[in-house]
Order: C-alpha cells, then structure tokens, then sequence
C-alpha cells in the first residue's frame, strides 16, 4: 500500500438489511499509523460499518484499500490486505490453539505444513497474544477471554496492513484490555487499526481519532478531546458524563442517563 493514499477510506457507503437504511452515506478514512476507534450507540451501525469495510456485505459507493477499489480486488488479495477480527469470537470446531491462529496463514498460501516463516509469524502473534501457553488446548474449551485474545492472534498472523477490530476488547480482564489495544496501537503505527469500542474511557486514551457513528450516519470524526464533548455524549448516547483532562488524556465518567 502506498504511504500517500489514505490506508483505508470511503465515500458514500450505504448499506441497507432487511429493506432498511443502515449505513447511510458513510465517508470516512484511516491514514496511515492510524488508530481509528468507532464508537456509538447501539444498533447505530458500527458492526455493519466493520462488515462492509471487510467486503462482506453488499454495499454502495466504494471502498478504497490504499487507493483501490476493494470491489475490484480479488478475494484472496483483500485478506493478504486487511485482517478482520469479528464480534463474539465463537469457535465451532475442536480444534487447537495452534491450529486455529495457523489459519491467519492460509491467505499466504499456507497448507497444512507451516514453512518456517509462517511458524514463525503464528509464534509471535500467540506470544504478543499471551497464548503461548496453551498452543495445545482445544478452543472449544477455552474461557470467553482466552478466546477472544486466540481470535486476535489469528489475525495478527495474517500480517496484514490494516485490521479491523469489531470489540476486541469485549470479555477480557482489566489487565488483557490494555495489552490488547497496546497490541493494536502499535500495529496501528505500521499500518492502520479501526476498531470498535464501548469502553469511551479507553477509546479516548488509545484513539489518534474517533469516528462517531448515529442512527447509521457518521455525526462526528476527529481527536478524542475535540469530540468527546459532554454536548456530543448527551446528544448521542443519552448521558451525563463529565470530562476532564488528566496527564494528557481525555478522561470521560458516565454518570446518569438522560
Ligand atoms: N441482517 C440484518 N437484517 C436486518 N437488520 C439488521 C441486520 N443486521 C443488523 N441489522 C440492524 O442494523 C442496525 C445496526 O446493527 P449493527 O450490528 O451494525 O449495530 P452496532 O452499532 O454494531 O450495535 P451494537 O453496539 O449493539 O453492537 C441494528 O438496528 C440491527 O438490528
């Protein structure tokens, strides 16, 4: 990808489920080294944004992975390109921790015997992950949180550029939360994260910039500490939260619904 053409970006994406409007003429963009944190009510369209950013939905207007057309780029291609980690993190089949995070190498051509640098990218991203330690488990037994960190190692495999990150925090401990999205900052630095979060306190603290999605429509984008205002809070989420500033960072406390 070159460094000149956002990493990401759209114009005009609208996407429509069940006969209703849910995306609604979204233009959005990451930059290069950039953490873009999607945040927003529920059933605002975060997770159909994530989607339609991957290529897994129908959509219309484009979507441009380093200046392409992602409609234009082949199947295979997209995934060498961009990592999509999804929500839930639900495995189906027995299979083991090693295994499940080789699957992050089959865009690269890997079958079932793993050279020695797809060994070696699955190592580090089960090591940066904290799953080293049970590369033998079976996933289907691990708790909600170890899942989610073996989902994340699957696609910090891939080695792709960009990773879109649908709640990569969800289910993890207090601890597990921070090394996750330091994982995602500095992926972000070489390439580009758009992840989307719950936990404003968090986005505020990691994002270089937010993308506020309502009812479908992106009503703010910019630095946390331009748009986490009390005003945008109150509009968008129904709350009462007090801002402060504190050592640098934006600090956001929820404390009534309106
Ligand atoms: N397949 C579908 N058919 C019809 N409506 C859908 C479909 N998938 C999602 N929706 C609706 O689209 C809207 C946006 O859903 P989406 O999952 O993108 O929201 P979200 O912002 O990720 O929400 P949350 O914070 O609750 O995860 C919701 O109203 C949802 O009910």
């Amino acid at each position: 990808m070159s460094a000149e053409a956002p990493v990401l970006a759209t114009t005009g994406l609208s996407v429509s489920l069940g006969g209703r409007a849910i995306l609604k003429d979204i233009a959005m963009k990451a930059r290069h080294g950039e953490f873009l944190v999607v945040i927003g009510p529920n059933g605002a369209g975060k997770t159909t944004l994530l989607k339609a950013l991957a290529g897994l939905l129908d959509a219309s207007g484009e979507v441009l992975l380093g200046g392409r057309s992602l409609a234009l780029i082949a199947r295979r291609q997209r995934a060498l390109l961009l990592g999509y980690l999804p929500q839930g993190h639900e495995f189906h089949w027995p299979l083991s921790v090693l295994d499940v995070v080789g699957l992050g190498r089959l865009p690269r051509g890997a079958g079932a015997d793993l050279s020695e640098e797809d060994r070696n990218a699955v190592a580090r991203a089960m090591e940066e992950t904290g799953v080293s330690g049970f590369a033998g488990r079976t996933v289907t037994t691990l708790s909600g949180g170890e899942r989610a960190r073996v989902a994340l190692a699957r696609v910090l495999a891939t080695e792709a550029d960009l990773i879109l990150a649908d709640e990569p925090t969800a289910s993890l401990d207090p601890r597990y939360q921070l090394v996750v999205l330091d994982i995602l900052k500095r992926h972000a630095a070489r390439g580009a994260v758009v992840a989307v979060l719950h936990d404003l306190g968090l986005a505020a603290r990691y994002a270089d910039r937010l993308l506020i999605l309502d009812e479908g429509r992106v009503v703010a984008a910019g630095p946390p500490r331009e748009v986490l205002t009390a005003e945008r809070l109150a509009t968008t989420f129904g709350v009462r939260a007090e801002i402060l500033e504190r050592d640098g960072a934006t600090v956001v406390i929820p404390k009534s619904v309106i």
